[in-house]
């Protein structure tokens, strides 16, 4: 299983590696991998298991955060609306997305980062992903609110971007004009 141990931290280069396209049908290997990371991210948020492996509580997991570079994300969350997502997901792309841009907040945090970083992280507001997941479907996901930015976040990782580089540094808590924030009303 998956345990903090695996998981590597901000200074690690391969956290600023463009990764590359997985190869598809996805090997036996990489298939697993990618279950691994889904699962992680479920027992991260099961108190029991968490509080036993010493798990940080997660909400997505991108390859290089486990030192692969290859494109494999996993989310798992329920958005603001309670609407469910969980996902193990191949080389997935944001194919299109909206002018408007959103933002948490809260700023935001990341399972590679042990530091909080402080500032809004702008983002688009709405994105439409294409992926294919772990039974092979090719998926075409349209995205909004939350939901955006944790997908965002974790396609950023397969590009070696880091959240807090979206921040601006003369005015962390600056936000362009067309950007309103995700959290619930
Ligand atoms: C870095 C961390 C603060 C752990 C962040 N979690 C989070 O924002 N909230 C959260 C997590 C839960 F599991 C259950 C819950 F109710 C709330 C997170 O998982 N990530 C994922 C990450 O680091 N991916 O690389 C960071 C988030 C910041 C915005 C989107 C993802
Ligand atoms: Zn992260």
């Amino acid at each position: 299983m998956i345990t903090m141990d695996d998981i590597v931290r901000e200074g690690h280069p391969v956290l600023r590696e463009k990764a590359k396209e997985v190869s598809l049908p996805p090997s036996k290997e990489d298939k697993e991998t990618l279950e691994e990371m889904l699962q992680y991210l479920k027992n991260s948020q099961d108190e029991e298991i968490a509080t036993k492996y010493n798990l940080r509580p997660g909400v997505g997991l991108a390859a290089p955060q486990i030192g692969l570079s290859k494109r494999m994300i996993a989310v798992h969350f329920v958005d603001f609306n309670e609407k469910e997502y969980s996902y193990g997901l191949f080389n997935p792309k944001i194919v299109s997305h909206s002018v408007e841009g959103t933002y948490l907040s809260t700023g935001e945090g990341c399972l590679s980062v042990d530091r909080e970083v402080p500032g809004y992280v702008p983002r688009y507001a709405r994105i439409t992903v294409k992926a294919t997941d772990l039974e092979g479907n090719e998926l075409k996901i349209r995205l909004k609110g939350y939901a955006a930015i944790v997908f965002q976040h974790e396609i950023d990782h397969l590009n070696g971007v880091m959240f807090y580089d979206h921040i601006n540094s003369e005015e962390p808590f600056s936000i362009p004009e067309n950007a309103s924030v995700a959290d619930p009303e």
